[in-house]
């Protein structure tokens, strides 16, 4: 396997060189996991510009996986703990995995943060060399830990995560500085120190800002050319 990723700053990793892929049929699948915040999507949507332009690639976001909630009133779904593992609907996500690992195309679902729902249509997706999953809870399961061949973490120090946190939720997710604030501090921190920092122990690679770019360059080439 030669896959070779190299950092040029501290959110970009430029795939250089892919001449034989890993996975099973010739599909590579990342995952990309780590705090709210901390720029998964960002991190995500890089890789996939410097993949796209030789190889297919899929990028795909865990949150699209959370359950439905069709039943729950307004004020349930406002108040739901959406950091926890039993949010997503995991098992729809392994099974989509596992589709488009065997050449299949599915049919993904769309989640919207503002209604809380998913939406009725689907957007279908067909095998690519390789998919990019990001999330926050992508490797709590070994059902789906064990689907992916290179797991990065994310370790961003959780009050720039929340600093970035509160301006995207406003401007984009339609939430108030109150309830960002009130959320922050009855779930999403919590759930953070419970269920996605442990996560970093399985992760292959780990994105952090206190980690100098030579080292983790090095480290990247030393785990990809394996
Ligand atoms: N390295 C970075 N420096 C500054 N802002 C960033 C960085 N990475 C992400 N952001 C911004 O922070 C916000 C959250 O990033 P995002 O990628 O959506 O995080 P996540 O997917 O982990 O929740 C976005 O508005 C994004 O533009
Ligand atoms: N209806 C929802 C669903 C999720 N969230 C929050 O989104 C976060 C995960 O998405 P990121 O892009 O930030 O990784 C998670 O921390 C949930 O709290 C929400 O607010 N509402």
């Amino acid at each position: 396997m030669l896959l070779v990723l190299e950092i040029s700053n501290a959110q970009k990793i430029y795939i250089r060189e892919c001449e034989k892929i890993l996975g099973e049929n010739n599909l590579v699948l990342i995952s990309i996991t780590g705090p709210s915040g901390s720029g998964k999507t960002t991190f995500a949507k890089e890789l996939h510009q410097a993949i796209c332009e030789n190889r297919s690639v899929i990028l795909l976001s865990e949150d699209n996986y959370y359950k439905a909630n069709t039943c729950l009133t307004e004020e349930q779904k406002n108040n739901r703990n959406y950091d926890h593992p039993s949010a997503f609907d995991h098992k729809l996500l392994e099974k989509h995995l596992k589709q488009l690992k065997a050449g299949d195309s599915v049919k993904s679902p769309i989640y919207c943060y503002k209604t809380h729902q998913r939406k009725e249509r689907t957007v279908e997706l067909r095998p690519a060399d390789f998919i990019i999953v990001e999330g926050i809870m992508l490797l709590n399961k070994q059902y789906l830990r064990e689907l992916f061949d290179l797991k990065v973490f994310m370790d961003v120090p959780l009050d720039i995560c929340l600093l970035r946190r509160i301006q995207r939720d406003i401007n984009e997710r339609g939430r108030t500085l109150n309830s960002v604030a009130q959320q922050y501090l009855e779930t999403v921190r919590p759930m953070h120190n419970e269920f996605i920092k442990p996560q970093k122990n399985f992760a292959d690679f780990t994105f952090s800002e206190e980690i100098d770019i030579d080292f983790m360059r090095k480290r990247v080439m030393e785990l990809i050319l394996l």
